[in-house]
């Protein structure tokens, strides 16, 4: 059941940086750039959102105006709406994300509308996509808590989730934006999920607020998962959910992916050094324990 090729969505640029009060416009594109040399084939680098709600996802059209775009990586961006989509076309990206939640009070505190509102506010971005052939991928947010109304019912999750993919999302990525769930918990998430969704339409986007989220995706992966969602350093949070801290963190991910003997396409050497040197300039410490372990071991 378990899958041998694993995808990696990098999100670190976007879902990481969104949240780093000290990152700029320079940081950004030299994160990515980083990122795409390490043989990572998706990368989330940005937001088409508005400046005033998350101020440090300004200026994507330049961001994606900057970078060295290499064959065979994925650049996508957020688009909550028509307006971000068509500011994310005009700046050539590569797929766009739209983004719902599975908890009311979290969806009007993160796009300010209600869940059927946001789906609605979709429609016409996945219409121009599809005109554009442009892919989309849809998140499901507090899939496994909220940080507003406490637990999420599974068969809530898998009702917006199934919404997002009949409505032309190719991918459903389950995120647990404030990192409580537990391997029991995700996987029985998942399997809520998968009974509306293919698994192979499923991605895992945890984040590691509890220590939790890399024991969540090596419970989730025994169900056929093969996409999961991570941030270089274990960079970010979210700016909606007080005291979330970043996604798993890639490095340790990669690591329990090698170990597993799982492939995934990803240098961690280079990657290790990527974390170190965000860290570094951000003047924080890096998230990801191997990033550690690996760079007391070299230096
Ligand atoms: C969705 C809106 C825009 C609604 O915000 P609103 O205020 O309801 O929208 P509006 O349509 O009334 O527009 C208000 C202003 O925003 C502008 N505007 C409107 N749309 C855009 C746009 N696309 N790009 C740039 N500007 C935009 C619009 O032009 C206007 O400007 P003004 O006239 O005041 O100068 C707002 O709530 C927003 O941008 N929210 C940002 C949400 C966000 O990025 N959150 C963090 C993402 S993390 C997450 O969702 C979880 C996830 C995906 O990571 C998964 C997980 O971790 O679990």
């Amino acid at each position: 059941m378990r899958p041998q090729r694993i995808q990696i969505v990098e999100v670190g640029p976007r879902d990481g940086l969104q949240n780093e009060p000290l990152s700029t416009l320079s940081d950004r594109i030299t994160l990515v750039n980083a990122l795409a040399g390490t043989g990572l084939s998706h990368i989330e680098a940005a937001s088409f959102v508005s400046p005033k709600w998350v101020p440090k996802m300004a200026d994507a059209d330049k961001l994606f105006a900057s970078i060295d775009r290499q064959a065979g990586v994925i650049y996508s961006a957020l688009t909550p709406n028509i307006k971000g989509f068509e500011a994310a076309l005009a700046a050539g990206v590569d797929q766009v994300a739209v983004f719902a939640s599975a908890s009311e009070s979290f969806s009007q505190k993160n796009i300010n509308c209600s869940i059927i509102e946001s789906i609605e506010r979709f429609e016409p971005v996945l219409a121009a996509a599809r005109q554009h052939n442009i892919r989309v991928r849809g998140y499901v947010s507090c899939t496994l808590g909220c940080p507003y109304e406490g637990a999420i019912a599974p068969a809530r999750v898998a009702e917006v989730a199934q919404v997002l993919f009949e409505a032309g999302c190719y991918e459903v990525s389950l995120g647990d934006t404030i990192g409580t769930g537990t391997p029991d918990q995700a996987a029985a998430m998942v399997e809520a999920v998968a009974a509306q969704v293919p698994i192979s339409a499923l991605a895992l986007h945890f984040h590691d607020t509890y220590g939790q989220a890399l024991a969540n995706v090596a419970a989730c992966l025994e169900l056929g998962v093969s996409t999961i969602d991570s941030s270089v350093a274990g960079l970010g949070g979210c700016p909606y959910a007080t005291g979330a801290s970043g996604n798993l963190a890639t490095e340790d991910l990669v690591y329990m992916l090698n170990g597993l003997g799982l492939s995934h396409g990803v240098d961690l050497t280079k990657l290790v050094a990527v974390g170190n040197d965000i860290s570094q300039r951000l003047g924080r410490k890096n998230g990801s324990k191997v990033g550690q372990a690996l760079r007391k071991k070299t230096s």
